[in-house]
């Protein structure tokens, strides 16, 4: 199997969605009908793993799998020997400490001999460790948040992202420790021949990441603001310049980030420019 690599995803959760949307975006064909735990592409050498996520850095590090996609939490809570290749985006959360609202918090020292369950007890034990705390670690696989009110534990240590679940356990966040997102990663001892793959693979995920985080631009302007309005969307080697049927103006084509554009919007308003139309770039190599 030297000649197609196996990439293993989440089977359903928070990362299932975007994973597997990326690799779709990424022009990869493959069937993962309900209770299918492995699926081949039908267009690119690449088998489909469909694991729970706790195992996924397990399995690439063992070289069961060649890649996997992770959240850097799972990551790093399970200390194995792979490479992040590319940090992709999605499932962005944060590891925080949490304690019931009513309680009075004045620092990390709160901490100091209290009873914390967590499903992240490496991430928290090093944590509190550099931080000069000792504390009671209960590691728990799930449901953390419940752990305060029914007498488990006197703290969490959980994920957290709009804070809602938070809330509506009577908790509140009181120390970040850790920030995520999901990344690719892969056994570090690959033969060349998948490596050659995994090259082919990150070269359409970049495309795709670039296409996202880009904008086409159109607009008219007025010919004496031209230099102005190029020096502002200078594109990704030079503006497009098309003559419109009106004389004196001009319709300029360009590449911006979205970040860019709304930072120069008043400046090519100012500038003259009118009809600004701003579309989506579905795929981009420089
Ligand atoms: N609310 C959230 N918002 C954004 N990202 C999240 C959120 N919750 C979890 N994540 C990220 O997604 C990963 C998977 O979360 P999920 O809740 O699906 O895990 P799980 O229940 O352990 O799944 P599995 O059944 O595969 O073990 C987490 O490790 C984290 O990186
Ligand atoms: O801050 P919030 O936006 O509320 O998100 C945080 C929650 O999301 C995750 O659980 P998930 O909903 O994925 O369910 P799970 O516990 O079954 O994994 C995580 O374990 C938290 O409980
Ligand atoms: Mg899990």
């Amino acid at each position: 199997m030297e000649n197609i690599i196996r990439i293993a995803v989440q089977k359903s959760g928070r990362l299932s969605d975007d994973s597997l949307g990326l690799i779709k975006e990424c022009g990869i064909k493959f069937y993962n009908g309900t209770g299918k735990l492995k699926s081949i592409s039908t267009n690119f050498p690449i088998e489909f793993l469909f694991l729970r996520d706790d195992d996924i850095p397990g399995y690439v590090a063992d070289g069961v799998a060649d890649l996997g996609i992770v959240g850097e939490n799972e990551l790093v809570e399970k200390d194995k020997k792979v490479e992040v290749l590319k940090k992709l985006g999605f499932s962005k959360c944060r590891l925080s400490l949490a304690i019931p609202k009513s309680e009075k918090y004045e620092g990390i020292r709160y901490f100091e001999g209290k009873n914390i369950a967590t499903s992240y007890p490496k991430i928290l034990g090093d944590y509190l460790k550099e931080k000069g705390i000792y504390a009671d670690i209960h590691e728990i696989s799930g449901s953390v948040e419940i752990a305060p009110s029914i007498g488990l534990a006197e703290g969490i240590c959980d994920i957290v992202s709009s804070g809602s679940t938070l809330m509506m356990n009577g908790l509140k966040e009181v120390e970040e420790i850790f920030r995520s997102e999901a990344v690719l990663i892969s056994n570090p001892n690959m033969v060349v021949t998948k490596q050659k793959i995994v090259e082919k693979l990150l070269f359409r995920i970049d495309a795709v990441q670039k296409g996202k985080s880009n904008k086409y631009v159109l607009l008219n302007a007025p010919n004496e603001s031209l230099d102005k309005i190029i020096s502002l969307i200078p594109g990704m080697k030079s503006p497009t310049i098309l003559p419109l049927a009106e004389k004196g103006w001009s319709s300029v084509h360009s590449v911006i980030s979205e970040e860019q554009f709304w930072e120069n919007i008043e400046g090519l308003r100012e500038a003259g420019a009118q009809g600004i139309l701003v579309v989506p770039i579905e795929k981009m190599v420089i």
